[in-house]
């Protein structure tokens, strides 16, 4: 087989046929994107039909942008001259056929590929794990942002460089069976499970149900491969390890490296954790690993603590990416850790949670009641529980406030009830949106130094998220 950054090994691996052949079919290609905004000369341009648009509209917008060639599901009317279509019945099938490819020549290579799966801390664990390891000595890829689906991780695959030492995939999943499907494409040589907990109900029903599901990894791991676990004391219930001779388990624990994490909670302390382990199995030093973990950072909208340093805003700790029942615990205790400050916690719903819901949200409101002094809520399906509540811990009280959606007055209320003294938690899913507090609360309460106003700023720069 030809090189595989070429026309020629792009035909044969996808079986496709060409609409319009290129000039050369040894040319060098330059990597996979599939939108046209985000790709480079030489790059390879794959027409996906999205929720909203259809990328075969892009297709001349992608040759224009310097695309050796577009991987297509029909013929596209006046295509860019000179631009090379390869034809295929379907464009997805093509883009996993390549990464199933060339996950194997990564493989071969000496690269090392990690999976990263879980119910929560996927996104923060991954970056970790992709920190300590690049602070020790190795060069390595790590998805973007949270590509973790039947998108993401093919395009995280096809990110990796040969001669990499490593390329960690986050895997996502919300339906049985996108996993293993995923877990299928990336075989990883080391397998890490964050945690286990009540994560999109709605398509699992149960824990049990998310057990399944992220168990399903485990029957990919390469043979002499390993399995990275929390202890069984982190776990909601048991998970089923198949016996895979050859495969070797290990569990991680709060780990000491990870004492002094400059991320807050004990959540992110075990993601540290999860994160140091790997390190060691890859022959990092102690002293190496507790370096790196110390300089860590922390994802945006995850557990990101804005304006600390400021005395005339309230301390935020942003942790609007999403909400799930065992995140909020996660996220709430966090808060009531943070003594001498008043707390208010601003949660907004917790989506695709199906039947299990508003006993959910009223488990939330308990929660939140018991963790902070003033206690915001958004959303119907929290308005909804705290109706169900006592009258004395009503809206209005001073203690609860409820707002079944968001609008300018609701941000208004909600910026009165604030004082530049509080500690305040955002959190909810991910449609909800609630990080629109935080230029909110900029113009609310004007920055003491233009240090502090970075952070807000620092925050903007990351819209992706
Ligand atoms: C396909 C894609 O990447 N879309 C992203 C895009 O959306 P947009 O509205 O622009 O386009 P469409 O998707 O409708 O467009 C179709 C294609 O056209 C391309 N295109 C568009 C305009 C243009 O000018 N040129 C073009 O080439 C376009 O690029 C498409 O290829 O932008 C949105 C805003 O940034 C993105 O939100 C959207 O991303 C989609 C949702 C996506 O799936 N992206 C993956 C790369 C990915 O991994 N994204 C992760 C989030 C993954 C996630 O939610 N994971 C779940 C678990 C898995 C759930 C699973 N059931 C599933 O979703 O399939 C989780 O719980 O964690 C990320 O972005 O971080
Ligand atoms: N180990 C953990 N246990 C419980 N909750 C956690 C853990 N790590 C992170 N969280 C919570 O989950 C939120 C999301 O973190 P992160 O993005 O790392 O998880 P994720 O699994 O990647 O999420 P997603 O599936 O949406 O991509 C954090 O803001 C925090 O509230
Ligand atoms: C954003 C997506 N990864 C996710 O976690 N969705 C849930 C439903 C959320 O946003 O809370």
């Amino acid at each position: 087989m030809a090189s595989f950054w070429t026309p020629a090994a792009f035909a044969q691996i996808t079986g496709g046929r060409w609409l319009i052949p290129p000039p050369a079919l040894d040319q060098p290609l330059a990597g996979v994107s599939i939108d046209s905004r985000q790709l480079g000369p030489g790059a390879v341009f794959v027409a996906i039909r999205g929720e909203r648009q259809d990328g075969h509209d892009f297709v001349a917008h992608a040759l224009a942008q310097g695309a050796a060639l577009a991987i297509v599901e029909q013929e596209i009317p006046s295509p860019e001259p000179g631009g090379a279509l390869l034809q295929v019945p379907s464009t997805i099938g093509a883009l996993h056929a390549l990464a199933r490819h060339y996950r194997d020549l990564l493989g071969a290579s000496g690269c090392r590929v990690l999976s990263v799966s879980g119910s929560n801390g996927k996104t923060t664990t991954r970056h970790l794990i992709h920190h300590v390891l690049t602070q020790a000595v190795w060069r390595g890829t790590q998805s973007p942002r949270s590509f973790n689906n039947h998108l993401g991780v093919p395009l995280t695959l096809l990110a990796a460089q040969l001669g990499d030492a490593f390329v960690v995939c986050e895997l996502g999943t919300n339906h049985p069976g996108e996993l293993a499907a995923l877990a299928e494409l990336v075989r990883p040589d080391l397998a890490v499970v964050t945690s286990i907990g009540e994560e999109h109900l709605e398509f699992f029903g149960d824990l049990a149900g998310v057990a399944r599901e992220e168990s399903a990894v485990f029957d990919f791991v390469r043979p002499g491969g390993s399995v990275v676990l929390p202890e069984a004391r982190w776990l909601p219930l048991p998970l089923e390890l198949p016996a895979r001779p050859g495969v070797s388990i290990s569990r991680f624990d709060l780990d000491p490296l990870a004492s002094d994490l400059p991320l807050p909670g004990l959540h992110n302390r075990l993601n540290a954790s999860a994160a140091a382990l790997v390190a060691r199995l890859f022959g990092a030093d102690d002293e190496t690993i507790r370096r790196a973990l110390n300089c860590a950072n922390a994802p945006p909208l995850r557990s990101e603590v804005l304006f600390a340093a400021d005395p005339l805003r309230p301390t935020v700790i942003n942790d609007a990416y999403n909400a799930n029942p065992s995140s909020m615990a996660a996220a709430l205790s966090l808060l009531k850790d943070w003594a001498g400050r008043r707390r208010v916690s601003i949660l907004g719903d917790m989506l695709e949670l199906g039947e299990r819901s508003p006993t959910a949200h009223q488990e939330v409101v308990a929660w939140a009641l018991a963790a902070a002094e003033h206690c915001i809520f958004v959303g119907p399906c929290f308005a909804a529980a705290i109706a169900q509540i006592s009258p004395n811990k009503a809206p209005g009280t001073g203690q609860v406030a409820a707002y079944s959606d968001w609008s300018t007055e609701v941000i208004e209320a909600i910026l009165a009830a604030l004082t530049p003294q509080d500690v305040v938690l955002l959190k909810g899913s991910r449609g909800m949106g609630m990080e629109r507090l935080i230029p909110a609360i900029e113009s609310h309460f004007p920055s003491a130094t233009n240090e502090a106003a970075g952070d807000g700023l620092e925050f903007q720069s990351t819209p992706g998220y």
